[in-house]
């Protein structure tokens, strides 16, 4: 996998957005299973770096507990290598990119540009109730982060789907059904157009 040659084929992107608790990594579970995707969630792999001892862990713990978003360097080194030890040319890039500068740099030190966005819109009461009964023990799931978190989504994560919405790059769906209902819709976009059965 080559993130920045001319010459190699450059691997399909597709940024999977929306609010905190909107379903994202539920959802991404289901793609994968359906679709041959590898699933990187930034906020996974940045936890696993906090787990792995890391000299950036106490910093990512920090910025992670109070809803702040890491310095896109270290998020893309951890993305990016990912990317080179799955050996598949498909990602879904779960909670990525966060800010402006989020974007601009994953744009300038890959070179990828994804397929399309994947946008999970749910109103923040049903966000705010399936993170506080997900039980995973994240540290950033209790009452007072949760609020930072959807204002740093609203006030940084928000204007990036508008700006690739702005490209005609968003998919936007409906997150607050059921999740099979949100998986049905999920499904037909990343379903082939020549696979579609007409009805
Ligand atoms: N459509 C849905 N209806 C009800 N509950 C859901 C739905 N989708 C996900 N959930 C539940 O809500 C919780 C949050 O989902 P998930 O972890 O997938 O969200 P996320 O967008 O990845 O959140 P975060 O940004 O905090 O990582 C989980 O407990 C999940 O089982
Ligand atoms: N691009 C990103 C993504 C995440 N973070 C930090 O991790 C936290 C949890 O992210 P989830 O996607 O798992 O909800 C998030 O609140 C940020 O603190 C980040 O810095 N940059
Ligand atoms: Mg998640």
């Amino acid at each position: 996998m080559g993130t920045a040659g001319d010459s190699e084929k450059k691997p399909t992107v597709v940024f999977v957005l929306g609010g905190p608790g909107s379903g994202k990594g539920t959802q991404c579970a289901n793609i994968v299973e359906h679709f041959g995707y590898t699933h990187l969630s930034a906020g996974d792999l940045l936890r696993a770096e906090i787990k792995s001892g890391s000299e950036n862990g106490t910093m990512i713990q920090n910025m992670i507990k109070e809803g702040k978003i890491v310095p896109s360097e270290v998020t893309i080194n951890l993305l990016q290598k990912a990317m080179q030890d799955s050996g598949n040319d498909k990602f879904l890039i779960d909670g990525f990119p966060r800010n402006e500068e989020n974007r601009a740099a994953f744009e300038a030190v890959t070179k990828i540009e994804p397929a399309f966005v994947l946008f999970f819109d749910c109103p923040e009461e049903e966000m705010e109730r399936r993170i506080l009964s997900r039980n995973q023990g994240r540290e950033d799931d209790n009452i007072e982060t949760i609020r930072k978190r959807f204002k740093v989504f609203l006030e940084s994560s928000l204007p990036v789907v508008e700006y690739y919405d702005s490209k005609g790059k968003v998919q936007k769906v409906d997150a607050a059904k059921p999740i099979d209902e949100v998986f049905e819709v999920v499904k037909a976009i990343f379903t082939p157009k020549d696979e579609k059965v007409a009805v």
